[in-house]
């Protein structure tokens, strides 16, 4: 089922959790919301639930607005983060659940609910669980068990609320990765939320980046993570390193030097970030054209890459990542003296920024 999110505008009170928000979900797909704590990743999830109501804007489920549909109508499964199973009904009788108190015309036999509860079971592995209670399992084995009760009604559409955001990070990342083999397995189009990147990246479709009840960028992981749209999807999609100075010809100024700009359209004398990931700076030990100085701060070597910390002239913080051969051979000492030189240079100007165009011609 194809999920429409149109123009959705949230507030509570006069805070404004999501303002204008539109998103597409086609059939079939497993699309993260992912962004900062507050962002309105929760919010959008229950609004496209139907556990809140927005103030404008619609929600189409399959092309046909949800707004009169009760939650129950919607075919939304459901896991949360803190989810709790019923505490005093077996494992078997929790996934049971939603086929049990159906209405009766639907309701399947005692002989089918065990069938296919066994099945829910097998394929989220835990068959051999069924008459524990949920005191006696895992954190792990609880969310996999919240699973299968979610799949148990057979929902159109899977709704995940931090699914693993109360586990520790090994036993998360496997379950990440079941949970990416599972949706490879039953195609329900899935939303999850997140506010960790590497699980978004690593799990989804699509990644969805929220920050301040807006949507920052939509798109594919490598997308996101090779392109950002936006300073913010930049800083929060992994480490970067941070050039600040202003548009001059074609380059952008940082103190001294001039860094070349790539292919664009930015304004003459704009204020302007440039932003590179630690492995999209080189180190020279001369000084070089197009190169920033910096002091290296630790080498720290994990492996076949080392990481270099530097600080620039002002005391800006800086990060490097070579291969742990090219780290040896420049052999790079604490206070020792090197220019960064970044390779790929993702800039953006700071809105508002550019002066006047005759201003400009002066300058
Ligand atoms: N019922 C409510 N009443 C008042 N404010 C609310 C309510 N629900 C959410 N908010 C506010 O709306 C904003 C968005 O909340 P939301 O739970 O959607 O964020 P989130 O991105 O899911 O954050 P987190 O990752 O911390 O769960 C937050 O600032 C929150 O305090």
């Amino acid at each position: 089922m194809s999920i429409q999110v149109r123009h959705i505008h949230k507030a509570f009170g006069s805070f404004t959790a999501l303002g204008d928000v539109s998103l597409d979900v086609p059939s079939g797909e497993l699309v993260a919301l992912l962004g900062p704590s507050g962002c309105g990743k929760t919010t959008l999830l229950r609004i496209i639930a139907g556990l809140e109501t927005a103030d404008r804007g619609s929600v189409l489920l399959d092309g046909e607005d949800s707004s009169d549909t009760h939650v129950r109508e919607r075919q939304v499964g459901f896991v949360f983060q803190h989810y709790a199973l019923f505490r005093h009904m077996t494992v078997f009788e929790n996934v049971a659940f939603g086929l049990r108190v159906k209405p009766r015309r639907q309701r399947p036999s005692d002989a089918q609910i065990a069938r296919k509860v066994g099945e829910l079971l097998d394929l989220v592995q835990l068959g051999w669980l069924a008459d524990r209670y949920p005191a006696q399992l895992s954190g792990g084995q609880r969310q996999r068990i919240a699973l299968a009760r979610a799949l148990a009604v057979e929902p159109r559409v899977l709704l995940l609320d931090e699914p693993f955001g109360a586990l520790d990070a090994k036993v998360r990342k496997e379950l990440r990765r079941w949970l990416r083999r599972l949706h490879d397995e039953l195609h329900i189009t899935s939303v999850f939320v997140t506010h960790d990147q590497e699980e978004a990246l690593e799990v989804a479709d699509r990644v969805v980046l929220m920050d301040h009840g807006r949507i920052e960028q939509v798109g594919t992981p490598t997308e996101v993570y090779e392109r950002p749209a936006t300073p913010f999807v930049f800083s929060f999609l992994g480490a970067v390193n941070r050039f600040a100075g202003h548009v001059d010809g074609a380059h952008l100024r940082v103190g001294e030097q001039a860094l070349p700009l790539g292919a664009g359209t930015l304004a003459q004398g704009a204020e302007a970030q440039g932003f590179a990931r630690p492995h999209e700076l080189a180190v020279a030990t001369q000084a070089v054209a197009g190169g920033v100085p910096a002091t290296v701060g630790r080498v720290l070597s994990f492996g076949v890459a080392s990481r270099v910390e530097l600080q620039g002239v002002d005391g800006q913080p800086y990060e490097v990542e070579l291969t742990r051969d090219r780290a040896e051979a420049l052999a790079l000492q604490a206070g020792q003296a090197v220019w960064l030189v970044p390779q790929r240079l993702s800039v953006f100007e700071r809105p508002g920024s550019a002066p006047a165009p005759a201003l400009a011609q002066a300058a």
